[in-house]
């Protein structure tokens, strides 16, 4: 590292200090420190001459040099062709007068550095000032980019300004006056993840983070980088640890990222400290998840159920934003009153919290009444549950030969459809598709599927249908089991419908599937093995079954071949003598497996 600038006649010993600036660290969005400032003012005091220290937003000192701000060149600056983006790198210099004003060539070459930021630092007797100037991010009506100044003031006041979150705000607003010209709305997004000592949740970090990464994608994200951290538990105030925050930091520079999306779920006050951290958008599962109800909810319902869990959402997160920029007089997206702006969108989102849930009561009642007339009508219900993309969609679609919406993204389906199908014997039952269930999915948002809520509640048997072609297929039955019992339905008559079975090519794993009680495999696609699964749903409604206890001995495989192919099979344990199967045979069957029941057994 060298000392740039004029450094003609300065002596050496004075030159080592200079030198040794670079080996000092600026915490993250701190815009110098008290160490870096001292040291200049001595300098400044001993040569009478300006120091200037040039800063990235690592917190790195890029450049030390001596000598008129207004000259100096930086090679770290690439000489941009549009005028989007501030330069990353702010300037902190001394004015050996003591007058810390900023002069008419510090806000030129701020103008043409772009700096995140211009700040003098003089001595006052035992005082230390500064001032500061910055882009506002607006332009005038000759299309010149504005500038904001603050000071002089005391060089504590300037160290609290947060710079990630000026700069962050700047930025946004550049991009938004340039956006006729550029179209850069791209959200180049950083994945997040925590990998817990003790979870107790059977998915792998590596799968969780696969399913984040298809929910961001569904969102219109691009993927730039994927970051983990193994922790106890996470971090109160940063979720991750510090560390690990200025790692991500550092990611950003490097991949240019603009949004961070956490795989948990964070609370309002972590969410903010890292985006004051970061200075890029930082969401959550949670958050992403909502993007994807918010662009596909398509009836009135679903549209006032999300935008009611979108509020609910935001409402604690709007708060203490923009208190070190209203201290600052406003400006850069702080237009209107700071703090009272705030209060009054809090209230305005009570109110409408309110509108919301009195709506949605109103159409509840209306649907209520819906259930009615189909119960009094004895017609029976089924409802397809499962994890989002199982294919339930296409399940109904084949079953009903309707044309629901079906497609392979997360979250096709957001509200509930209800279509009738005739069973081989002309009973009639009503089929329900219903949203999706997901891995970590909130209380809150739980109740954001209210209709299909109900649907399920009231619902006579319920067909959970799974991808069999998942690797984790047991994880996402687990999850789904887990909502189920949040919508306490997990009692509820099951069948499970292990689907895509024209994706396995491996017969041991639809085997070990089918050993699942009351379970069946099909192709909603193909069409495989569909009036078999509507016998078994008239079956179980026409309460033909009777529940055998039976002794399969083990050279004797193909009885349980068929009995997987006719009968519910509940459980399955292999002892000694065979294999022990519990199963709902219909009655016109009980023959076939006569020999095999156990003692017991009473028909
Ligand atoms: N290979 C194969 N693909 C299937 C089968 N059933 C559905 N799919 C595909 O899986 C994808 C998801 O199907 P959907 O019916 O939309 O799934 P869903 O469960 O309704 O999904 P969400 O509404 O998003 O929760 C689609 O691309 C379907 O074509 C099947 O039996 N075999
Ligand atoms: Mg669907």
């Amino acid at each position: 590292m060298e000392v740039h600038g004029d450094t003609k006649g300065i002596k050496k010993y004075i030159l080592d200090q200079l030198n040794a600036i670079y080996d000092l660290q600026i915490p993250l969005g701190q815009i110098s420190t008290n160490e870096i400032n001292e040291k200049m003012l001595e300098i400044t005091q001993m040569i009478n001459r300006e120091v200037a220290v040039y800063i990235n937003r690592q917190g790195k000192v890029m450049q030390v040099a001596i000598g008129d701000t207004s000259t100096i060149s930086l090679p770290e600056i690439k000489e941009r062709t549009s005028t989007l983006r501030l330069s990353g790198i702010r300037c902190i210099h001394t004015h050996p007068s003591g007058d810390t004003r900023l002069s008419q060539p510090d806000l030129s070459s701020l103008r043409r550095m772009r700096f995140d930021a211009m700040v003098a630092i003089g001595q006052q007797g035992s005082d230390m000032l500064a001032s500061i100037a910055f882009f506002t991010g607006e332009y005038d009506e000759d299309d010149v980019p504005q500038l904001q100044g603050l000071g002089p003031t005391s060089l504590t006041e300037i160290h609290q300004i947060n710079l990630t979150y000026l700069t962050m705000l700047i930025d946004k607003q550049l991009a938004k006056h340039n956006a006729l010209m550029t179209i850069d709305d791209e959200e180049r997004t950083i994945l997040a993840g925590i990998d817990l000592a003790n979870s107790k949740s059977t998915w792998t970090i590596e799968d969780s983070l696969k399913e984040l990464e298809q929910l961001a994608e569904t969102a219109g994200a691009k993927i730039v980088a994927t970051v983990t951290q193994k922790k106890d538990r996470p971090d109160m105030a940063l979720f991750f640890g510090k560390g690990k925050i200025q790692e991500i930091s550092m990611l950003i520079q490097e991949t240019n990222a603009n949004m961070i999306v956490f795989d948990d779920e964070l609370s309002p006050s972590q969410q903010r400290n890292i985006e004051l951290m970061l200075g890029i958008k930082v969401l959550d599962r949670t958050a992403l998840i909502l993007d994807i109800f918010a662009q596909r909810a398509r009836s009135h319902e679903g549209k006032l159920q999300v935008e009611l869990a979108q509020l609910r959402y935001a409402l604690p997160r709007i708060s203490g934003q923009g208190l070190v920029l209203s201290r600052l007089g406003g400006g850069i997206g702080t237009r209107g009153p700071g703090e009272t702006k705030m209060e009054v969108d809090r209230r305005h989102i009570r109110s409408k919290i309110n509108d919301i849930e009195k709506q949605i009561e109103a159409i509840k009642k209306q649907r209520q009444l819906h259930r009615e007339n189909r119960e009094s009508s004895n017609i029976s219900t089924v409802a397809l549950v499962g994890y989002t993309n199982s294919g339930k969609s296409t399940l109904l679609n084949a079953l009903t030969g309707s044309d629901v919406f079906a497609e392979d993204k997360l979250f096709a389906t957001l509200d509930p459809t209800t279509r009738q199908v005739t069973l081989s014997t002309n009973q009639k039952v009503l089929i329900t598709d219903t949203v999706g269930f997901i891995q970590k999915l909130p209380h809150h948002l739980v109740s954001a599927f209210r209709a299909t809520l109900e649907e399920v509640q009231s619902a006579d048997l319920l067909l959970h249908v799974i991808d069999s072609s998942q690797i984790n297929y047991k994880q996402q039955m687990d999850s789904v089991v887990t909502v189920l019992r949040e919508l306490k339905t997990a009692d509820k008559p099951t069948l499970n419908v292990f689907n895509k079975i024209d994706n396995l090519n491996d017969d041991d794993t639809l085997k070990t599937m089918l050993t699942t009680p009351d379970s069946i495999g099909i192709s909603a696609k193909q069409n495989m093995n569909l009036d078999l699964l509507k016998t078994k749903i008239e079956e179980y409604f026409a309460g033909k079954n009777v529940n055998l206890e039976l002794l399969i001995p083990y050279d004797e495989g193909s009885a349980i071949t068929l009995l997987h192919e006719i009968a519910m099979v509940q459980s399955t344990q292999y002892n000694e003598a065979g294999t022990l199967i519990k199963a709902s045979v219909p009655r016109e069957e009980i023959n076939k497996f006569k020999k095999y029941m156990l003692e017991e057994t009473t028909i």
